[in-house]
């Protein structure tokens, strides 16, 4: 997949964050062949979370290995707006920075930004915040990524109580955008993702340690798509705006 898809489908975008980052190609390349639809790249600058991970020069050297694939980038920095530009030049597809690392006065100029240069955008919101937050935005962003752990590790455990937000979301706006869940998401847990709407699905941890990743991966996707038939929501996004620029 180098693209989102026009409609509102399962797809599944392991983070990378658990891999053995000294085989970051090798790796992503793993999951991909196991079946992945895009790759969920976490950037961490130890500022908005105290940790420390990769940054654009390292994924401009993973898009030269693999060319073709959506690249994710999950933005947990302090200063969204200064990685734009190297991000796009790196080669990320989608640009997922949090509402929290900014603020509202800046809000227009970051998305625009990102839209200028030719990335998708992702809006991130963080377990204790409120899900309203995203309202202003709504028609201005193609993703809501909805945290179910505090940001800043892999590993941890999935937050249930966060599925209100994605009824609510996918309830308010059916079929405006994407709905990406992201911490604790396994065969476990992605009922509860799939019955709440989301459709966009990162997996950490329990794909990189997976012994049957193939297997695993489709019975996400599958939940997802079930799901989303069941409401009639996996159909073309309604503002098309989403699928033009
Ligand atoms: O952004 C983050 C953590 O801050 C996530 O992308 C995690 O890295 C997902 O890993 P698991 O929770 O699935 O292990
Ligand atoms: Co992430």
């Amino acid at each position: 997949m180098d693209s989102l898809p026009k409609g509102i489908k399962g797809i599944i975008g392991p983070s990378i964050l658990s891999a053995d980052l000294s085989k970051l190609t090798d790796e992503s390349r793993r999951l991909l062949d196991a079946g992945a639809d895009y790759l969920h790249l976490d950037v961490m600058d130890g500022h908005f979370v105290p940790n420390l991970t990769i940054g654009h020069p390292v994924i401009k050297c993973l898009r030269k290995n693999i060319p073709k694939v959506y690249f994710d980038a999950h933005m947990m920095v302090a200063k969204p707006e200064q990685w734009i530009e190297e991000m796009a030049g790196a080669g990320v597809n989608q640009y997922t920075f949090h509402i929290e690392s900014t603020t509202k006065e800046s809000m227009p100029e970051i998305i625009r930004k990102i839209k200028e240069a030719d990335m998708k955008v992702g809006l991130g919101i963080k377990p204790k915040t409120d899900i309203s937050v995203v309202e202003e935005y709504i028609n201005d962003i193609d993703v809501v990524l909805i945290m179910t752990v505090e940001p800043g590790f892999g590993g941890q455990k999935f937050m249930g109580d966060m599925m209100e937000k994605i009824r609510w979301l996918r309830k308010t706006y059916p079929q405006l955008l994407h709905i990406e869940v992201d911490g604790g998401v396994s065969t476990k847990t992605i009922d509860d993702c799939a019955q709440a709407g989301a459709n966009m699905i990162v997996s950490g941890s329990a794909l990189i340690d997976s012994k049957q990743p193939d297997k695993d991966i489709e019975q996400m996707r599958n939940l997802i798509d079930e799901n989303l038939k069941s409401k009639k929501l996996h159909l073309q996004i309604t503002n098309n705006e989403h699928c033009s620029h």
